[in-house]
C-alpha cells in the first residue's frame, strides 16, 4: 500500500499572522520504501509527520494511506486509522512504566479492546523478533535505553501498520544502540516493512534509502541513496561502535 503526498498545504492561522508550515509537498512512498525526511528547525518536519501519523489534517492537496484518503476523513475516522494502520516510534521511547514489555507491546491493541491470546502471542513474537525475548517481564526502568527502543519498535509493528514513522528514533541513543537500532530498521526493511524517519543527522539518513529534504515548507530534494553509500554508512557507523566497545572493554 503506497502513501501519496499531493500539493500538502498546512496553515496555521494565528491571531496576526498565518504561519505556512507546509507549502504544497509532494512526493509519494511506495510499500517497501525506507525514507528519510530532513531539514532545518522551522523546515515542517514534525508538521509533515503529524499528518504521516494521522494526528492532523492538511489544510489543502490529499494524503493516501493506501485506499484511504486523509484530508476527507473526520476526527473519529482519522482516530480509528491511527490506532489500527500507523506506527510511531519517538525519540523519547514513550512506554508505560509500570507494564512490562510484552504488556507495552500490546498497548495499541488494547485501545481497540483486543487483549486475547492471539494478541499476547503476537506481541510475544514481536518481542523476540527485536531481541527481547528474554525480557518479556521487564519494565522500561529495568531495561538500557536501546532496548526501550526496540519494545517501541515492537509495538509500532503490532497493528501491522502501513508503515513505522519514526520521530529521531536514535536521537537518545549512544552510538553503540544507534548502531543496533538502524540494523533493526535495515532487517525490518528488509522483511518488507515501510519507515518513514525523521532525523538531523547526516549517518542516519544516508541508511535509509531515499532521502527527502525540505526547506521554508517546501520540497528541497528527493534522492536516492546508493546502496554504495547505504553500505559505507553502514560500515562507519558500525566501526565506530566497535570502537567504543573496544574502548569499554565490551567487544565480542
Ligand atoms: N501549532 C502550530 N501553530 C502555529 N505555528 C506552528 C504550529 N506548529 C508548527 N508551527 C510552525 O510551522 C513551521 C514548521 O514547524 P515544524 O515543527 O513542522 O518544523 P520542524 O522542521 O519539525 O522543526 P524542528 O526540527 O525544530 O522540530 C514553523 O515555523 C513553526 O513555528
Amino acid at each position: 500500500m503506497a502513501t501519496r503526498i499531493d500539493k500538502l498545504v498546512k496553515s496555521y492561522v494565528l491571531k496576526s499572522e498565518t504561519v505556512h508550515a507546509l507549502r504544497g509537498v509532494s512526493f509519494d512512498v511506495p510499500e517497501g520504501d525506507y525514507v528519510a525526511i530532513m531539514g532545518p528547525s522551522g523546515s515542517g518536519k514534525s508538521t509533515l509527520l503529524n499528518m504521516l501519523g494521522c494526528l492532523d489534517q492538511p489544510t489543502s492537496g490529499s494524503l493516501f494511506l493506501g485506499d484511504d484518503n486523509i484530508s476527507l476523513m473526520t476526527d473519529d475516522e482519522l482516530a480509528e486509522i491511527r490506532s489500527r494502520r500507523v506506527g510511531f516510534v519517538f525519540q523519547s521511547y514513550n512506554l508505560i512504566q509500570q507494564l512490562t514489555v510484552v504488556e507495552n507491546i500490546q498497548v495499541p491493541l488494547y485501545y481497540q479492546g483486543r487483549l486475547g491470546a492471539k494478541e499476547y502471542a503476537r506481541a510475544v513474537a514481536l518481542a523476540e523478533q527485536v531481541g527481547l525475548g528474554d525480557r518479556l517481564g521487564h519494565r522500561p526502568n529495568q531495561l538500557s535505553g536501546g532496548q526501550q527502543q526496540r519494545v517501541a519498535i515492537a509495538r509500532s509493528l503490532v497493528n501491522d501498520p502501513y508503515f513505522i514513522l519514526a520521530d529521531e528514533p536514535t536521537g537518545n541513543l549512544d552510538s553503540v544502540t544507534t548502531d543496533e537500532i538502524l540494523e533493526l530498521f535495515d532487517r525490518l526493511n528488509g522483511e518488507g516493512r515501510t519507515i518513514i524517519l525523521v532525523t538531523h543527522e547526516d549517518d542516519v539518513a544516508e541508511r535509509a534509502r531515499r532521502i527527502v529534504r525540505l526547506k521554508d515548507g517546501s520540497l528541497y530534494s528527493d534522492e536516492s541513496v546508493s546502496e554504495e553509500q547505504r553500505a559505507a554508512a553502514r560500515l562507519l557507523q558500525h566501526e565506530a561502535a566497535i570502537a567504543v566497545k573496544e574502548k569499554q572493554g565490551l567487544a565480542e
